[in-house]
């Protein structure tokens, strides 16, 4: 008889994890400032009126319940590149862009890290920001990559380590893969300038690298899609072939229905057509072929003139409340609670997280004393935050740093 005694107790996931602990709490004034996933001003989920009339139109149309195909529904992958890459794309214009539906933004993550790990033709070794999104290590490790980090946040600044980017980039070996967070840095908030995003493609232009971006947060930093794509469009006007990894989750609400897509620029027809061929046989023996709900109520409402018109307007409301959220919390701290620390990364930072600076032993005493849920290393979601609960946050974080 087999005998499982051997393994051992893994650790509970150091984001999901944290809402387990939460739920657990019964102080009435807890908050979950944990996992990233969008809260309205009452602190509940919120899911789209966009995606709410998608689904019924859905309904009404009387849709099979077929396989899709392995990459997908067809009808999703174009508009995902769309909202992506932009309609004045060459490459997909062109047809050059290879592209699957994926299991939201992991699952573009891990089907790009497969694919590129068996037929990446130079050094099988990623660069990270420092730091990056908790999952990034685990999906790139098992996909069998050598992980490497790239200078990004500075701590005495609380902003973007640009020079020591910089140099990172020209350090690396020529060919590296960068990962690159396209807008919406987790968990800093902290993104490159439209300018200094023009500079960091020449540079890995230069050492000839492949950057993967991964843009889980497009429309929900700054409320506009196609500034939140701008590091994306430049790169590939640039001329990069770049890898992307794209997520629903947050934009248009769909975590769990978990939404997603894979693409890679070709340099012609034939690669494009033996990529898509090869992606195929990645995903084939991983998960067969996608779910189709959530892939069709994303191509419905992006595919939609009104409702498209209408998402963007949510999208803009979600990022609207979030910014809000940022300058009550940083007004409480400064003139509520006369805090003398520099709070400006509070509303300099953009999306969904704020990296607060905040030490492990504070982060600890915000959890165990004022029942406030956050990561170790000092991240905070503001969408957990709310009208009723800044000032309740303002003045924990107050006490456990002054
Ligand atoms: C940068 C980034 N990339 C990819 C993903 C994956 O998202 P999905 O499409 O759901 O697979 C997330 C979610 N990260 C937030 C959600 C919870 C999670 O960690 O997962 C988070 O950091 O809280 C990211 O923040």
């Amino acid at each position: 008889m087999t005998s499982w005694a051997h393994i051992p107790l893994g650790p509970p996931d150091a984001i999901l994890g944290i809402t387990d602990a939460f739920k657990k709490d019964i102080h009435p004034k807890k908050m979950n400032l944990g996992v990233g996933a969008y809260r309205d001003d009452d602190g509940k989920p919120y899911v789209l009126n966009a995606v709410r009339k998608a689904e019924q139109r859905i309904i009404q149309d009387k849709l099979d319940k077929e396989y899709l195909s392995i990459t997908g529904l067809p009808s999703f992958t174009k508009e995902a590149a769309l909202l992506a890459y932009g309609k004045d794309s060459e490459p997909l214009q062109e047809g050059l862009l290879a592209i699957t539906q994926s299991i939201s933004g992991t699952g573009a993550l891990r089907v790009g890290g497969v694919f590129l790990n068996r037929f990446y033709p130079y050094h099988k070794k990623i660069y990270f920001p420092t730091p990056t999104w908790g999952n990034h290590g685990a999906i790139f490790r098992d996909s069998g990559f050598e992980i490497a980090q790239y200078r990004y946040f500075d701590k005495s600044t609380n902003g973007l380590d640009f020079e020591g980017f910089m140099e990172d980039i020209r350090s690396a070996p020529k060919n590296s893969i960068f990962l690159l967070h396209a807008c919406a840095h987790n968990p800093t908030g902290v993104d490159p300038t439209p300018q200094q995003w023009d500079q960091i493609s020449e540079v890995i232009k230069e050492r000839g690298h492949l950057p993967f971006f991964d843009m889980a947060y497009q429309g929900f930093a700054s409320g506009d899609i196609n500034r939140d794509a701008y590091a994306v469009r430049k790169f590939v006007s640039d001329g990069h072939r770049i890898a992307l990894s794209q997520s629903f989750a947050k934009n248009m609400g769909m975590y769990g229905e978990r939404v997603g897509a894979f693409s890679l620029i070709t340099e012609s027809v034939k690669e494009k057509a033996a990529v898509d061929s090869q992606l195929k046989l990645v995903i084939r023996p991983m998960y067969s072929n996608p779910p189709m709900n959530g892939a069709r109520i994303v191509s419905y409402v992006l595919s939609d003139s009104e409702l498209h018109k209408e998402w963007l307007g949510e999208v803009k409301i979600m990022a609207d409340r979030i910014k809000l959220m940022r300058k009550k919390l940083k007004h409480h701290l400064v003139e509520d609670f006369e805090s003398k620390l520099p709070w400006n990364h509070i509303t300099d930072q953009i999306g969904m997280f704020c990296f607060t600076g905040l030490k492990p032993e504070q982060v600890e005493r915000l959890t165990h004393d004022y029942h406030v849920y956050l990561t170790k290393d000092g991240r905070i979601s503001i969408s957990g935050i709310s009208s009723k609960n800044v000032k309740y946050l303002a003045e924990a974080i107050h006490q456990v740093t002054k």
